[in-house]
């Protein structure tokens, strides 16, 4: 498993060097920490009138017609999961989660947009709700240290999301984590098993995205020999391996509806069945999940068994994509620079380039801000502009190269751009592969890439046997 280059120390993160001394940029841990509030009272509720009010603390509200929403709704034209509002850097948004009949303001259809605070209405079927801000209120259970092991955020999402994280590590329940690629969830699975009692047991981490459809059955619950043309001999699965302990299912939005059923039934009623057998086996497992999607939206559109849904997701860690927690850069650079053991090249990272850095959007999140401060130190540079970089792509294509040469105006656009894409993958990762003599783990450490991201990449493209985790 990939474990962080930096140790858990929090003392490394901050003000190591000139990054984050600047006092614009660097959190004030002695402050109160705000929660945010917000009044909903639903006015009308499947078309009747009505006045229900409640006070909702903190950042993420669900609103939905299902009973584990924050604010609950019974209207037949209201989804499950109809929606939620969330609390960014630029104030509260509202974002629809895939609702059958849309979230309305001013009978507009939005599905994310900002919150015309300090007062709106929310059109959902034949409800509203109004939503007022109140003033926010002090917290006294929000930790103030700026890290969690080796997961580090100051920002008031992050440090609420240690709190939740060290209480949860604690029991046996199974956790859901749910964020963007490269916000660390797998870092934080670590975090909880590293924490939990059951810490000196197993741990195995199943990918559900990196395995072949056919094979996830194997992988999850092993299989006898000749249970499947090629099953040479027995193969013991994740869940009897790691008994007594974790499986962490990554990537768990991709796993087939099919197989759904079964894994509910392993963590039902404690017992699998390895394929070909016909009797069961006892297994203690605790599971810990992760997805990039928004499975309450998966549920919505009949992807995911709602019931599966419920028994992952007995405690659900919501992880904060980097954008909504811009602040959290400069604290980022200085642990990545101090894992680097570069903390002379802190003088890259100059006030100038850090608000430079705090303008980008950071698709990537924090595994895109790693990368970043990796290149920039490698290559001994002052960060160019993300602009500067945009601008050079876009150059680049004005020069005869081989991509130009390529070029074929009477295929669409999109097609020939993602054959290309295609090419150039497959190009790199056979290179690639030759150089790490097929060894995954040098391989991602020579591209920069994280080694799961290498394994699908590979396994996309044929390169690598499907399941094959190392
Ligand atoms: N808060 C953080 N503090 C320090 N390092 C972090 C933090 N978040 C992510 N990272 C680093 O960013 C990289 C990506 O993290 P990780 O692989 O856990 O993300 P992920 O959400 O599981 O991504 P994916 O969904 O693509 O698998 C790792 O190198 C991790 O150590």
């Amino acid at each position: 498993m990939n474990r962080p280059p930096f140790g858990s120390d929090p003392s490394l993160a901050p003000g190591v060097s000139g990054v984050g001394r600047n006092s614009e940029t660097t959190p004030q841990f002695s402050d109160p920490v705000m929660i945010p509030r917000l009044e909903l009272c639903v006015e009308r509720e499947a078309g009747k009138a009505t006045e229900r009010v409640v006070v909702l603390e903190g950042e993420l509200f669900r609103i939905g017609s299902h009973a584990s929403n924050d604010l609950v709704i019974t209207d037949p034209m209201v989804s499950r999961f109809h929606c939620r509002i969330a609390r960014g850097p630029g104030g509260f948004r509202l974002l629809d989660t895939g609702s059958l009949n849309g979230s309305r303001i001013g009978g507009v259809r939005l599905r994310d947009a900002d919150l015309p605070l300090p007062e709106c209405r929310i059109e959902l079927g034949e409800s509203i709700v109004r939503v007022r801000e109140l003033s926010a209120t002090a917290a006294d259970d929000v930790p103030a240290a700026p890290s969690f092991g080796s997961i580090f955020g100051a920002s008031l999402g992050m440090r609420r999301m240690f709190e939740l994280l060290k209480r949860v590590a604690k029991t046996d329940a199974n956790v859901l984590i749910e964020g963007e690629s490269g916000t660390g969830k797998e870092l934080i699975a670590t975090e909880i098993v590293r924490r939990s009692p059951r810490a000196n047991k197993p741990l195995v981490i199943v990918d559900c995205g990196a395995i072949s459809p056919n094979l996830i059955e194997s992988e999850l619950f092993g299989h006898v020999r000749g249970a499947f043309t090629g099953a040479e001999r027995n193969r013991v699965g994740a869940f009897e391996a790691a008994d007594g302990g974790t499986v962490f299912l990554d990537e768990i939005g991709e796993l087939p509806l099919d197989m759904q059923p079964k894994l509910l039934r392993a963590i039902a009623s404690r017992d699998i069945r390895r394929m070909g057998e016909n009797q069961s086996r006892k297994v203690d497992v605790r599971v810990v999940a992760a997805t990039n999607r928004r499975l309450e939206r998966e549920v919505n559109l009949g992807r995911f068994r709602e019931d599966l849904y419920y028994r992952l997701s007995v405690v659900t860690v919501r992880v904060p994509p980097l954008r909504e927690r811009i602040e959290d850069v400069p604290l980022l650079v200085n642990c990545f620079l101090s894992a680097l053991e570069a903390t002379d090249k802190a003088h890259l990272f100059s006030p100038e380039v850090l608000s430079e850095m705090s303008r980008h959007d950071w698709p990537g999140n924090v595994r895109e801000l790693r990368n970043y401060v990796e290149r920039l130190v490698v290559l001994e540079t002052e960060a160019p502009s993300f602009r500067d970089e945009e601008d050079g792509a876009l150059g680049a294509a004005d020069k005869p190269t081989s991509a130009a040469a390529a070029v074929d105006i009477e295929v669409p656009f999109k097609t020939a751009k993602d054959t290309m894409i295609d090419q150039f993958e497959r190009a790199y990762l056979t290179m690639l592969l030759a150089w790490a003599e097929g060894n995954v783990s040098r391989a991602a450490r020579k591209a920069q890439l994280d080694r799961m991201y290498l394994h699908r990449l590979l396994q996309r493209h044929g390169l690598r046997r499907a399941g094959a985790l190392e």
